[in-house]
């Protein structure tokens, strides 16, 4: 019988989450304690018996390394590894670079907020998350959601709201109900997919 596993992990902490910096898609490495929760994440899924077929990735450093670390972890280095474009952070635009609290500062808690977690209220030369959507949803049909029902099983490191663009879809979020869906660095979440590619179980392995 089909597993039908999908398995999606933000990287571990990377230089500018801990300088508190607007990153999307600049390429700051994970820090040391990044690394830690990266192979946390590989150990918490190789202790829950989970194996892949298959991972997924960005084209950004922070991602492709967490995914390097968890691989090692899981006993899975040579795992066939696809890098795309596609599953990359959210583009910050003008951001990008800029210290959150300092943006605060300038423009508002509220107006930050929006341009943060809004659904269509894209950063200045940014991207919203509906154009992340846009973006990251036509990969996952096309690409990923076909191995999955497939029966391979698939792991995903990407990124905070790349990943909330897939999770939208996959937990069948509004507009509304998204802003509020946080996604904790290295803890992976994995969905079992019914036949139909709905979601049949969700469990995350946060904490
Ligand atoms: O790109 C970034 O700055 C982070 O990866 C995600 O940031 P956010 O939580 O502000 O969207």
């Amino acid at each position: 019988m089909s597993e039908r596993l999908l398995v999606l992990v933000r990287h571990g902490q990377s230089e500018w989450n801990r300088r508190n910096l607007f990153t999307g898609w600049r390429d700051p490495d994970l820090t040391a304690l990044g690394v830690e929760e990266a192979k946390k994440a590989g150990a918490r899924l190789k202790a829950e018996g989970y194996q892949f077929d298959i991972a997924f990735t960005s084209l950004l450093s922070r991602a492709q390394k967490t995914l390097d670390l968890a691989l090692v972890e899981l006993g899975q280095v040579g795992l066939p590894v696809m890098k795309d474009l596609a599953l990359n952070e959210r583009n910050y635009g003008d951001l990008a670079g800029l210290n959150k609290d300092d943006a605060r500062v300038k423009w508002g808690e509220e107006q930050v907020h929006l341009w943060r977690r809004s659904y269509d209220v894209p950063p200045p030369g940014g991207e919203s998350l509906k154009d992340t959507v846009a973006r990251t949803l036509p990969y996952y049909v096309t690409e990923i959601l076909p191995k999955v029902l497939q029966g391979n099983r698939v792991l995903v490191s990407a990124h905070g709201n790349s990943l909330r663009a897939l999770i939208m879809v996959l937990e069948k979020h509004t507009p509304e109900t998204i802003t509020h869906r946080e996604l904790a660095t290295g803890a992976p979440v994995i969905y079992r997919l019914k036949a139909d590619s709905t979601v049949e179980s969700i469990t995350d392995l946060a904490g």
